[in-house]
């Protein structure tokens, strides 16, 4: 898939809210009560990613987990990206 146009993912960001742009991925840092609910988010995050086979990188900081999501393959934003923010979401 190809890459995103800079107007392109301008559009699809706002219909995409949560997600920050940040050089050439989108962002999402999401905050919970304690580790166990981050880890139990992440393995939501996991489940959605695999079905979809399109994974974002995840760091998690104890309470806090940071999404950031971009297409290794084509270098930069594609449609996938924004598919898989707007699954995610609905988490
Ligand atoms: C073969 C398979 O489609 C690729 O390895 C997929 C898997 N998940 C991926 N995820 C992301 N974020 N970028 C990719 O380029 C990518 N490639």
């Amino acid at each position: 898939m190809k890459r995103l146009s800079v107007a392109e993912i301008e559009r699809e960001l706002a219909g995409t809210p949560g997600w920050e742009l940040v050089e050439d991925s989108i962002v999402r840092t999401v905050k919970f009560r304690d580790f166990k609910e981050a880890m139990a988010y992440v393995n939501r995050v996991a489940e959605v990613a695999e079905e979809l086979n399109h994974h974002p990188d995840i760091e998690i900081r104890w309470n806090v987990v940071v999404l950031t999501q971009t297409t290794h393959a084509a270098g930069g934003l594609t449609e996938h990206d924004f598919h898989l923010a707007r699954r995610l979401n609905a988490l």
